[in-house]
């Protein structure tokens, strides 16, 4: 089966001079949740959009579900459904005339059975007949859901879907995007939410001034990079590491009560045995140990830094 979505080469400079996007290559395969993620300025949008087909792209080709976006445009933008960075409604229309609307764009032939799903399923169906404008936020954003799915897209782009919604939305959404998932639909979504991606995605894309440095499953790229920290809390603080464990990976706490230990979690051996037994031998007592492991957020700062 091919993936629903494969870039190849594809470049991207705006009438500005700016090049946007460099020789980027990616397949998103059907079913999975896949996040990009990157700093502001990076490419997200302008790399949705054009998959999208809003924005032309400069050389390199797209496919969705196997078709090319510049020149089987109809095609492919049906398969894919898309929920933009801003909430673009009419505020005086109903939720139910925006839903089935959208689907008209599309060239669909009406499908009431399907919008009614579709309000059900977002927990719209209540609101069918309220006015945009009468919604709340977190409401408004559901209708851009709806919008996006009305025309059954296999494929559904979310750009930044929690940006300024509260905990218990983000929670709510996240939940949302999980059962769109299970009911067959790939996902896409950008964000700056590392915790996002983290609890969400099975596979993550970075992206840095414009070039992918890296797709990884998000597992294998959080025991990849991971570090390990092994902390020590001391029976009595220490001025500094002792030199005669200098060739050991470790660092003072500022207040001198804490030995950080740290370890690469993809080593066979973490070195912790040897550090505990040179700990012994120098009289480096301490009364409590623990580990953390680094977050994902973690992970991202240092690969995003260790590219400027
Ligand atoms: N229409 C345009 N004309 C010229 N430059 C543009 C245009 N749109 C975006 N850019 C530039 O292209 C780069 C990538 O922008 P893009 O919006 O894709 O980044 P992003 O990763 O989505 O950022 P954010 O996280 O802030 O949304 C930025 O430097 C931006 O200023």
């Amino acid at each position: 089966m091919h993936p629903d979505i494969s870039v190849t080469n594809l470049y991207k400079t705006y009438a500005s001079g700016h090049q946007a996007l460099k020789d980027i290559n990616l397949e998103i395969r059907r079913g999975e949740i896949f996040a990009l993620l990157g700093p502001n300025g990076a490419g997200k949008t302008t790399l949705i959009s054009i998959i999208c087909g809003i924005v032309n792209h400069t050389s390199g080709t797209v496919l969705a579900d196997g078709h090319n976006i510049a020149s089987d445009y109809r095609a492919a933008r049906a398969r894919i459904g898309l929920v933009p960075q801003e909430l673009n409604t009419d505020a005086f229309e109903t939720v139910w005339d925006t839903v089935s609307f959208s689907r008209g764009l599309f060239g669909k032939a009406p499908n009431p059975a399907h919008i009614e799903k579709v309000l059900k399923s977002l927990s719209l169906w209540d609101k069918r007949d309220s006015r945009i404008m009468a919604l709340s936020g977190g409401m408004k954003r559901r209708v851009m859901i709806a919008k996006a799915l009305s025309h059954e897209p296999q494929i559904l782009f979310l750009d930044e879907p929690t940006a300024g919604v509260d905990v218990e939305l983000r929670r709510d959404m996240w939940e949302l995007v999980r059962r769109l998932r299970e009911s067959g639909v790939t996902i896409i979504l950008t964000t700056h939410y590392i915790e996002e991606a983290e609890e969400m995605a099975d596979r993550i894309g970075v992206i840095s001034q414009g070039q992918l440095i890296l797709v990884e499953d998000k597992h294998t790229l959080m025991r990849k990079l991971g570090k390990k920290e092994l902390r020590l809390h001391l029976q009595a603080p220490l001025e500094s590491v002792p030199e005669s464990l200098s060739d050991l990976q470790l660092e003072l706490s500022e207040d001198g009560t804490e030995l950080v230990y740290t370890f690469d979690t993809s080593e066979e051996r973490t070195g912790i045995a040897t550090l505990l037994r040179r700990l012994a031998e120098q009289g480096v007592d301490f009364k409590d140990l623990r580990t953390r492991e680094s977050s994902l957020e973690e992970i991202f700062v240092n690969l995003v830094k260790a590219k400027v």
